[in-house]
């Protein structure tokens, strides 16, 4: 199981306390327009993230469905298989511009098709341009609020099993989509792994939102003392599913750095791993953890 998980927990020579090459970097968070072209979606991204890189981003964070309406009636239209790198018109832009201006990019996430399922999928290409990860959404999102919002993407979308980590030189990056925020588990499994920084491509509705996303993403950043990154699409109030926006960077102790409001945008701002360290100093919740009357099962 776990393929994507490059990080070994148990092996010793795992120090949470140890920081990667770059310390402190900028991060680019590019809330998008979606719309209902393609290669108007494509186009967009590319122009933001080329100016996120312009502007010394040095990782590139896109939203939750940023090249497709989130809407179960176009997801497998517009879907991609990246098995397929030649096919896939995502695929070849993020890898060209990741080279080209020498970034790391999560690619936020668009629908993958492979052996006849649909995936909610983020890739992450390198700064050489080769994809380093891809991970399938692990919690779809149904909700059903009589009078309010209804939307089943296990409907369309069959759900992920891999926990994806990888290491690079920003740092130990986990990857997760959206709902995936509400479940505290997948994030503790990572920050077990060593994270410093999870990314979440999310696309939250306004009924959930405007209550839940903040505090969701300063909760998983706190609990584990770590970044969180999530990049929304901006808001499309004549769509079926209206967004919340509010692309944010949280830090190690729970603080928000840098956020959005819901129009089209991109966010840059500052991680700076050492003062993770300083939290974990502060507040060793690592040492404090009672594994004798709870355990963290990792299987
Ligand atoms: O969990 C929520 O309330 C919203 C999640 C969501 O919008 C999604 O996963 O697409």
């Amino acid at each position: 199981m776990a393929s994507n998980i490059t990080v070994n927990p148990s092996s010793p020579a795992l120090d949470h306390f140890a920081l990667p090459n770059l310390t402190k970097f900028k991060i680019a968070l590019c809330q998008l327009t979606v719309y209902s072209e393609k290669k108007k979606n494509l186009e967009l991204a590319h122009r933001a993230i080329e100016s996120a890189a312009d502007q010394g981003a040095k990782l590139v964070l896109l939203p939750e469905m940023w090249n497709c309406p989130c809407s179960n009636d176009y997801f497998a239209k517009y879907a991609e298989d990246f098995d397929d790198e030649n096919a896939s018109p995502t695929y070849s832009m993020l890898s060209e511009i990741a080279s080209e201006k020498g970034i790391i990019i999560v690619g936020g996430s668009i629908p993958e098709q492979n052996n006849g399922c649909l995936y909610n999928t983020c890739c992450v290409f390198g700064s050489d341009g080769k994809l380093k990860a891809k991970y399938r959404k692990i919690h779809l999102f149904d909700i059903d609020i009589p009078g309010d919002i209804s939307f089943k993407e296990s409907d369309t979308f069959t759900a992920g099993h891999e926990p994806t980590i990888l290491e690079t030189d920003l740092g130990r990056i986990g990857i997760a989509i959206c709902h995936d925020l509400c479940f505290p588990e997948l994030a503790m499994l990572y920050a077990a792994k060593g994270a410093h920084l999870l990314c979440y491509p999310g696309a939250f509705n306004v009924s959930t939102g405007e209550l839940l996303w903040e505090l969701l993403q300063r909760g998983r950043a706190l609990d584990n003392q770590l970044y969180v990154a999530t990049c929304s699409p901006s808001r499309d109030s004549n769509g079926s599913y209206t967004i919340w926006g509010h692309s944010t960077l949280v830090g190690p102790a729970g603080e928000i750095i840098a956020t959005s409001g819901h129009d089209e945008t991109t966010v840059i701002a500052e991680i700076d791993y050492s003062l993770m360290q300083l939290q974990r100093k502060a507040l060793p919740l690592e040492k404090q953890r009672r594994d004798d009357i709870y355990q963290f099962v990792d299987l």
